[in-house]
């Protein structure tokens, strides 16, 4: 079994990298780490990024997450081989491209770009961005999955996740005590479909949902708050249709042991218990 400590990074391709940076910098509330030529490196914690926008196709969209060490990577690397999926050991430049020792790329059944990596760089400087957001640190993603269940077992049975709650059949998994660190969600074609951000405080997503709407940034979700994890929200897009979650509160499971899935309706309340209604976001395209 591969075990998935944690969130490491996305990559993401930029259309327009400029762009990109203002965005991340003066709407998201993240902190340049580094620029350099064709890459912009962005922190939301104490890490040395957890956010990598390269100038490329916006389609090109990649999730790191954190094994133990090398030779749980190479574990993983025969486990999916296995398996079936072709893996790619990371090259040294690679590696210095992801501030990672080591890392591995294949994809998910749905054919999402996923990578493993070992020994993430972090920063000896506290993360102090210019906006203040009141980012905690770089929490979940939405990947999409063109077949629920068959993406549910692949990350519970290969990787470990485990189930916390479903909307329907759409999967929210975690990897560790946090609620989800994986939120699967249906969609017609790899990529991922939003990347979560948590915040200190219900002031800081009203704050926000103030800040962005002046900066015409498109509100798609929220302020609202969801029964599965608790946790009050905002969705908002950025560049290349990118869609970004702030939240608080998302609940830990107490007892790994004797938690179960609770089971939610395929219905708006499920995703918001005030009444918010997504803009074709949460379920996509409805
Ligand atoms: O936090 C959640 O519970 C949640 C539920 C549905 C969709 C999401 O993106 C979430 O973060
Ligand atoms: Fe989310």
């Amino acid at each position: 079994m591969i075990e998935l400590k944690d969130l490491s990074y996305v990559r993401l391709g930029a259309s327009n990298l400029e762009e990109a940076g203002s965005f991340a910098t003066k709407c998201l509330g993240l902190q340049v780490g580094e620029q350099s030529g064709k890459a912009l490196y962005l922190r939301s914690d104490d890490r040395a990024h957890t956010l990598c926008y390269f100038e490329g196709d916006p389609t090109d969209q990649t999730v790191g997450f954190e094994v133990e060490d090398e030779s749980k990577l190479n574990a993983a690397a025969a486990t999916l081989d296995q398996l079936g999926h072709p893996v790619h050991a990371g090259t040294p430049t690679e590696c210095a491209l992801r501030k990672v020792k080591a890392f591995i790329g294949f994809k998910d059944p749905t054919g999402n770009q996923i990578e493993l990596a070992v020994r993430p760089e972090r920063s000896g400087k506290r993360y102090f961005a210019s906006r203040d957001a009141g980012i905690t640190g770089f929490s979940h993603v939405g990947l999409s999955t063109t077949n629920p269940a068959r993406d549910e077992q692949f990350w519970t049975q290969v990787c470990n996740a485990r189930v916390s709650d479903r909307i329907g059949d759409i999967a929210l998994m975690r990897v560790n005590a946090i609620h989800h660190t994986i939120a699967l969600a249906p969609g017609r074609s790899p990529g991922i479909h939003h990347v979560n951000h948590q915040v200190e405080s219900n002031d800081d997503v009203l704050r926000s949902y103030y800040h962005l709407s002046g900066q015409r940034v498109p509100i798609v979700f929220g302020p609202g708050r969801h029964p599965t994890s608790g946790a009050r929200f905002l969705y908002f897009k950025g560049p290349d249709g990118m869609v970004f979650e702030y939240s608080v509160g998302v609940d830990e499971i107490e007892d790994e042991a004797t938690h179960r899935p609770r089971q939610f309706g395929f219905e708006p309340s499920s995703l918001c218990m005030w009444g918010s209604r997504s803009a074709g976001v949460l379920p996509p395209n409805s």
